[in-house]
């Protein structure tokens, strides 16, 4: 079974993916890291975000074992991978990858931006999660808190609504519910409850 999980930033879909893949057994791939992990090289390579020849070299470069996820969750590499991730040729060289991972065996769930709309369109599942721009700014500062980095929350929730206005603004696989998924709003929701929601949605599909 494929499950595919959209939604925008910090709305809480990294967290229900990889709670249904632990539940279900399935392989699980946080997609937005392969974008931060394109752009740390690129900036760790002194070259700038918005050049496609050196983000597409650093987007072939990649490894899946090679993700340091501590600096890569920072708030720096979020707001940069969203950079490199508008480039068309980019997301072009990252296709392949993600497609082979959603093709194993058994199937796996997958959370990004484009997985029920471009990387796997014949998903079994597809979920999209969000929640409110103010609920999901509360959450992401308490988070970054507590990986000790300084954190101001209307700072947070500028960089979010930034976030989300550059990757559902974009050309290339902009941020959008696929029409045969289910919305779940997290908003009001602890995590327990948004994982219940999220399995019920899957359980349902099984039918
Ligand atoms: N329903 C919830 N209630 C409270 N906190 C939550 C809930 N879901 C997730 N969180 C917390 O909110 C933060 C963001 O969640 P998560 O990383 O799952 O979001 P995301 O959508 O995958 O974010 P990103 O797209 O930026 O990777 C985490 O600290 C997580 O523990
Ligand atoms: N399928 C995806 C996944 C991510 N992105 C871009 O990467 C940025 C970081 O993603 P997080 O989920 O880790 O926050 C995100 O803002 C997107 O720009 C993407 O385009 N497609």
């Amino acid at each position: 079974m494929i499950i595919a999980i959209d939604g925008p930033a910090a709305s809480g879909k990294g967290t229900i993916a990889r709670r249904l893949a632990a539940h279900l057994a399935l392989p699980h791939l946080d997609t937005g890291l392969i974008y931060r992990a394109t752009a740390r090289t690129v900036l760790d390579n002194g070259d700038r975000l918005d050049d496609p020849d050196r983000a597409v070299a650093a987007a072939r470069g990649l490894a899946l074992t090679e993700y340091d996820e501590d600096r890569l969750r920072g708030a720096e590499m979020g707001e940069a991978a969203s950079v490199v991730a508008a480039l068309p040729p980019v997301r072009e060289a990252l296709i392949d990858l993600q497609k082979t991972f959603a093709a194993r065996p058994g199937g796996a769930v997958l959370d990004g931006r484009d997985i029920g709309t471009v990387i796997c369109p014949e998903a079994d599942v597809k979920i999209f999660v969000t929640a409110r721009p103010e609920v999901r700014a509360q959450r992401r500062a308490l988070e970054l808190h507590g990986r000790g980095e300084k954190v101001d929350y209307d700072v947070v929730l500028a960089d979010i609504r930034k976030r989300d206005e550059r990757d559902s603004g974009r050309s290339a696989a902009p941020l959008r519910m696929a029409p045969d998924a289910v919305l779940l709003d997290t908003s009001d929701l602890d995590v327990e409850a948004a994982f219940a929601a999220a399995l019920a949605i899957v359980e349902r599909a099984k039918k």
